[in-house]
């Protein structure tokens, strides 16, 4: 338990200086300690219960060897089978008697693990519903979305780990400990000399464990941390896999999660280290004594121990002691140290993470630097932002295509919003511009370079021409600075922090910021809502430098008006814009509107739209009453 306590405090302080971490880390110790031995001692009568039947259960580790022994010395040796056989049978009784004893005892273990998993739960289901009330009102929160059921099924899902891991524990080392007193007084009975071949090695290999405990429970502890951060950044890019091709991101998230697979791997690697240590315990504690026993033989022989004492030490330590000390080595190197990891998030109230959320003051009322307008016309107001040839795209060769001999040019620094009905190809469009699909035939141009998906040299160079934000934005595992700058380019040095908050404000997400602690908070895509992802993709990608900037309905999740400022900020920012619109107010914003309508597909203003496409007035009519609200 002291173990568990110590590998628990250090969980995630591991980013502070070492000997404030370990400060920390000796104070959650004792704490827990406290905490573990209050909880033990308030149910004194489960413990008497949970010791009576162990004694139960060591009875049949007692009688196990005790009877081979007087079977062989009183029964076969001395040429009366009826009597060696009557002695198997105490043997076959014990082992009856301990099963009982065994199942009695689970049941008392479920006695304490219970109270304390309510006790848990308890606790973290009010921590939880508090953060769901305190996110109520969050802006840019969407309804349904705060975030406490979230919280609290992950905090519930660690109080069952918890239960689980300490339920292991309690069952490891009381049996060791009973099985221990069962086979000591065993050989006792059978010939005290027998302790002084078994007891000092046992001893020795118990004591080498002890000096293990505390290294091998940080290593566990931090590799388990590693696999749960690298599972996490696994879990959320595979999710996100499109989102990230989207952004042209396969870089940076590649060297993201190659740094979590290192990390892991390392974290492993010590950990088999000391796992050598572990191995050198049993093997000093369960395997020399038998080694010595028969070793020995000769010598016991003499001192007048019997063949059947010899055989029925043999069966304690093969039987009974070798198995409980490796049960106690493995259990208390692994569920002990799942145990302290899991404790130590439940008392720090971290849910989810593998250290603590690091925080910096927040932003406060800075006033925001006017941004110049960035000249983002690479090649020349001459040349097109976008410009598409012909182009037809169906999704296999025997589907019908989407599009078909779409003709389309976007002026350099122009807006176009796509509108059209569900299914007409607005994101096909959006995929297609971004490269990341490949027209059946056409052709399509981004500042007059061909827009093509390619390898990872070719995402690269899509990444500067254009990025794309998708309806449901990627954001990851890391700090605030890092998701906003990773579409920036490798060579760039980091932007100023005034430059990201002016990117922050300009498209509403100042709120948001503050709330994440600021430019070096911590991000968690899960406890953010899809409208919180949403401004933090806008910000990113009004960072980027790409000339031409693609919003797939990257603001259905904002309100009108938190949508009307980030679509405002990017006509500032410079660049051309394509908006796929989902609503009548984004749509007027744009200089030219693409209405997607199979054969009746046409380009033009709000009003001459009005007056040449039935489907734009059907759209227009029906987006009217929404967009005012
Ligand atoms: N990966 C795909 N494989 C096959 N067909 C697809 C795929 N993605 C989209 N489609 C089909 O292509 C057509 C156009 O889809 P797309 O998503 O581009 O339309 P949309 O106008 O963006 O629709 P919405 O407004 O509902 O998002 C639809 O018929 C859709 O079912």
């Amino acid at each position: 338990m002291a173990e568990s306590a110590e590998g628990s405090a250090g969980t995630g302080a591991g980013r502070a200086p070492a000997r404030g971490a370990r400060a920390g880390r000796d104070s959650a110790r004792r704490g827990l300690v406290r905490a573990g031995l209050g909880f033990l001692l308030r149910r004194p009568r489960t413990l008497a219960a949970l010791a009576g039947w162990s004694a139960l259960e060591a009875a049949h580790t007692f009688a196990l060897g005790f009877a081979l022994a007087r079977a062989l010395d009183d029964g076969f040796l001395a040429g009366h089978p009826a009597t060696g056989l009557a002695w198997l049978s105490v043997a076959a009784l014990g082992l009856l008697v301990g099963a009982w004893g065994t199942a009695r005892v689970h049941r008392q273990v479920a006695q304490l693990t219970e109270p304390l998993r309510d006790e848990l739960v308890r606790r973290v289901v009010g921590r939880g519903l508090h953060e769901a009330v305190t996110a109520v009102g969050t802006p840019g929160r969407a309804a349904g979305e705060a975030s406490g059921t979230g919280v609290v099924s992950r905090l519930t899902h660690q109080v069952e780990i918890a239960r689980d891991s300490f339920a292991g524990l309690v069952m490891v080392s009381r049996s060791f400990l009973f099985t221990l007193a069962g086979a000591v007084l065993g050989l006792v009975a059978l010939a005290p000399v027998l302790l002084l071949v078994v007891v000092p090695p046992l001893l020795a290999g118990l004591a080498v464990f002890a000096g293990t405990l505390r290294p091998l429970a940080r290593r566990q502890r931090d590799f388990l941390v590693a696999d749960e951060e690298l599972a996490r950044e696994v879990g959320t890019t595979v999710r996100a896999l499109r989102d990230v091709a989207a952004c042209g991101a396969q870089e940076s998230v590649r060297r993201r999660v190659e740094r979590r697979v290192t990390a892991e791997r390392r974290a492993a690697d010590a950990l088999a280290r000391w796992g050598v240590a572990r191995a050198l315990a049993l093997g000093i504690g369960g395997r020399l004594p038998v080694v010595l026993l028969l070793v020995l033989t000769p010598w016991l022989l003499r001192q007048g121990v019997s063949a059947g004492a010899l055989a029925g030490a043999l069966t304690y330590l093969t039987q009974s002691l070798l198995p409980a000390l490796q049960s106690l080595v493995h259990g208390l190197g692994g569920a002990g140290a799942r145990l302290a990891v899991v404790i130590g998030r439940l008392r720090e109230g971290a849910p989810d993470s593998g250290g603590p959320a690091p925080r910096t003051p927040t932003p406060g009322s800075r006033t925001p630097t006017p941004r110049t307008p960035d000249p983002r016309t690479p090649s020349g107001p001459e040349v097109p932002a976008l410009e598409l040839r012909g182009v037809t795209f169906a999704y296999g060769p025997g589907a019908a295509p989407v599009l078909t001999g779409l003709d389309l040019t976007v002026p350099a620094g122009g807006r176009l919003a796509v509108v059209g009905p569900s299914g007409a190809g607005k994101s096909t469009l959006a995929l297609l511009v971004a490269g990341l699909l490949r027209p059946s035939a056409g052709e399509i141009r981004v500042h007059g370079q061909p827009a093509v998906p390619g390898r990872l040299r070719a995402a690269e160079q899509l990444a500067g021409q254009r990025v794309l934000i998708p309806q449901e934005s990627y954001v990851f595992t890391g700090s605030l600075r890092e998701n906003l700058c990773c579409l920036l380019p490798e060579s760039s040095a980091p932007p100023p922090g005034a430059v990201l908050l002016d990117a922050v404000e300009a498209v509403g997400a100042r709120a948001l910021v503050r709330q994440l602690g600021g430019l070096d908070g911590w991000v968690d895509p899960v406890a953010l809502s899809a409208g919180e992802r949403q401004q933090l993709a806008l910000a990113r990608a009004y960072l980027s430098p790409a000339p031409l900037v693609v919003l797939d309905e990257a603001s259905s999740h904002l309100d009108p008006a938190a949508e009307e400022m980030a679509e405002y900020a990017f006509i500032r920012r410079g660049g051309a814009l394509v908006v796929i619109a989902h609503r009548i107010s984004s749509a007027l914003r744009a200089e030219l509107i693409l209405v997607l309508d199979g054969e009746r597909t046409c380009c033009g203003t709000h009003a001459q739209l009005l007056e040449s496409s039935a489907l734009y007035r059907d759209l227009a009519a029906g987006w009217a009453p929404q967009s005012r609200v």
